[in-house]
């Protein structure tokens, strides 16, 4: 014989289900774009729980896409071949030798094992460079940072083509020159270009902050780009933070309704975010 025990817990979770439902239907066929920093994908659990949660927001209708980061990865790939690496503002100044790691470390090792997390949750990643079908082609953004690019042109339509089979697209910040260059684009500023180029609903960065820090160390919860500007002036947001903050701007200014600064760090972060009201992270609106 059975018994049924209506125990507390499950009862809260039929309620956090429930109340997901406005937030469902807000979603249905949005497109949200999110970025996946470097700091954000450490140990293998969170991998597998962000796989989760986008595999979860292709199932409910979103049509997700990924843009990822790697820089801690290209760092140490960098190390172990002794090539030095700086940075200005938040972007890797790019050599021809560096560029050839930049490469190798995001489209063959981050990229795929992005793929590989979202195809293990039974969704349909595939893997794309910003040189496949000319996903994003670029433009050198400053001489002095060498092969840094600036986004130029974006094929949306390729990528409207992979949501239409439910494909969930994953994208390594690489560029293609009209000449035939490889540029190295920020994560942050690759992601910004995708979401704007598709018009997306939301644009989600996930680091490992808990958000943009105020000059006193606390998070603030909602920016305007005003905020963002003087904030950067006084040094307060400085590092990676200014791609960050930059594309946040760029995005909401470029008609995307909102862009979030997440903790990545957070389990769930990304449902968090998208389906109740206790979103971890800085918003960012026009
Ligand atoms: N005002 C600020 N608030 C929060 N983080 C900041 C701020 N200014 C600079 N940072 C730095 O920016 C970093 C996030 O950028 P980055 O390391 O490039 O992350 P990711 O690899 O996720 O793209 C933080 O770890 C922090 O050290
Ligand atoms: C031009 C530039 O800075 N490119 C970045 C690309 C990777 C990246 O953006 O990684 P995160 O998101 O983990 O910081 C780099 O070389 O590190």
């Amino acid at each position: 014989m059975k018994t049924r025990d209506m125990n507390r817990d499950w009862i809260a979770t039929a309620e956090t289900l429930s109340s997901a439902l406005p937030y469902l239907q807000r979603y249905d066929d949005a497109i949200v774009v999110i970025k996946l920093g470097g700091h954000a994908m450490g140990s293998d659990e969170g991998m597998e729980s962000f796989a989760r949660d986008v595999v979860l927001l292709r199932q409910v209708g979103v049509n997700p896409v990924i843009v990822h980061g790697g820089g801690p990865m290209i760092n140490s790939l960098l190390d172990r071949l002794q090539i030095k690496s700086d940075f200005v503002n938040g972007k890797r100044v790019t050599d021809k030798a560096t560029m050839e790691v930049v490469e190798m470390v995001l489209s063959g090792m981050v990229n795929k094992r992005i793929v590989q997390a979202i195809n293990a949750q039974g969704g349909r990643g595939i893997g794309l460079s910003g040189k496949d079908a000319n996903l994003i082609t670029c433009e050198m953004t400053d001489p002095a940072l060498g092969f840094v690019g600036s986004p130029s042109k974006v094929n949306d339509e390729m990528l409207r083509n992979l949501f239409e089979k439910e494909f969930i697209p994953v994208i390594a910040p690489i560029g293609a020159g009209l000449e035939g260059e490889t540029f190295n684009i920020n994560g942050d500023t690759a992601a910004g270009a995708v979401a704007a180029a598709l018009k997306a609903d939301r644009l989600l960065l996930l680091t490992d902050v808990a958000g943009v820090k105020n000059a006193q160390g606390v998070v603030v919860t909602e920016l305007t780009a005003a905020d963002v500007e003087a904030m950067t002036a006084e040094g307060v947001i400085a590092g990676g933070m200014i791609p960050k903050t930059e594309t946040a701007v760029n995005a909401v200014r470029g008609g995307v309704r909102a862009c979030t600064i997440v903790d990545g760090r957070v389990p769930n972060a990304v449902l968090l975010e998208l389906f109740t009201d206790h979103g971890a992270g800085s918003m960012i609106r026009g």
